[in-house]
């Protein structure tokens, strides 16, 4: 198997449908999934490129291997539950610490799934692809009002870019990178990845430019050599 080129993680809590979207997006299907243990990836060919796009577990007791999944990252999408406004805090709170490890130019998309359970469904300001963002088939469950607006998703990327010390000239507009999706009618799923494929090839190119990851070769570590003087002196 050919060594991917670059990487897209998905971070979130538990629950909040990183595991359908990616099986909406490869699969072409919405099913019945159980709570990710670890995490899990799948390739994607995008044009002459390989990339890889890693599923993580949101579950608390998994969350240490966040960081490792990030490691060198092009692109991360921070997912939450647009009828869950905790969702969106665990993100800065618990999730964007995790990104430590991604490559200094990784993107970020913020994605707000689930708006098919809210009333104003999957109407506002979004494309929609090919599929309805109507009900999925079935009597729809009554809609209350959506709990997270798509501002607050803005404004947490914005935060991310100031907390990331990235200019937000050098970087693609909010606008073009929070996302409200639903796993379940298909709703913006290919405009979210497909646009992140497109953004992240720019970052492949400059990654091998810049050639292999830094790593740290432990077996060639000398410790410095202790001098007499100690740290205190
Ligand atoms: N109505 C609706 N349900 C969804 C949507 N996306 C996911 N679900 C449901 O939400 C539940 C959780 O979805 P998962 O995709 O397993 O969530 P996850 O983020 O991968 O969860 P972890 O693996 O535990 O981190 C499942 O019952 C899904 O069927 C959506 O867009 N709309
Ligand atoms: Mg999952």
């Amino acid at each position: 198997m050919r060594k991917p080129d670059g990487k897209i993680v998905l971070l979130g809590d538990m629950n909040v449908g990183k595991t359908s979207l990616l099986q909406r997006y490869m699969e072409r299907r919405f099913a019945d999934t159980v709570s990710t243990v670890g995490g899990a990836f799948y390739l994607k060919q995008w044009r002459s490129y390989h990339i890889s796009i890693w599923d993580t577990a949101g579950r608390e007791q998994f969350h240490g291997l966040g960081s490792m999944y990030c490691r060198g990252a092009a692109a991360v999408i921070l997912t939450y539950d647009v009828n869950h406004p905790q969702s969106l805090v665990e993100l800065e709170e618990r999730f964007l610490g995790l990104t430590e490890t991604a490559s200094t130019d990784c993107l970020f998309a913020i994605v707000g799934n689930k708006v098919d359970l809210s009333e104003e469904g999957a109407s506002e300001g979004c494309e929609t692809e090919g599929d309805s963002p109507g009900p999925a088939g079935g009597s729809a469950p009554s809609k209350g009002p959506k709990q997270v607006r798509l501002e607050e998703a803005v404004a947490l990327y914005k935060k991310i870019l100031k907390y990331k010390m990235l200019d937000e000239k050098d970087m693609p507009a909010a606008e073009q990178m929070c996302f409200e999706t639903s796993a379940k009618t298909g709703h913006n799923v290919d405009l979210l990845f497909e646009t992140l494929f497109d953004m992240v090839v720019p970052v492949i190119l400059r990654q091998r430019a810049q050639g292999p990851p830094q790593t740290v070769d432990i077996s060639r570590y000398k410790p410095p050599e202790r001098t007499k003087s100690g740290c205190c002196a």
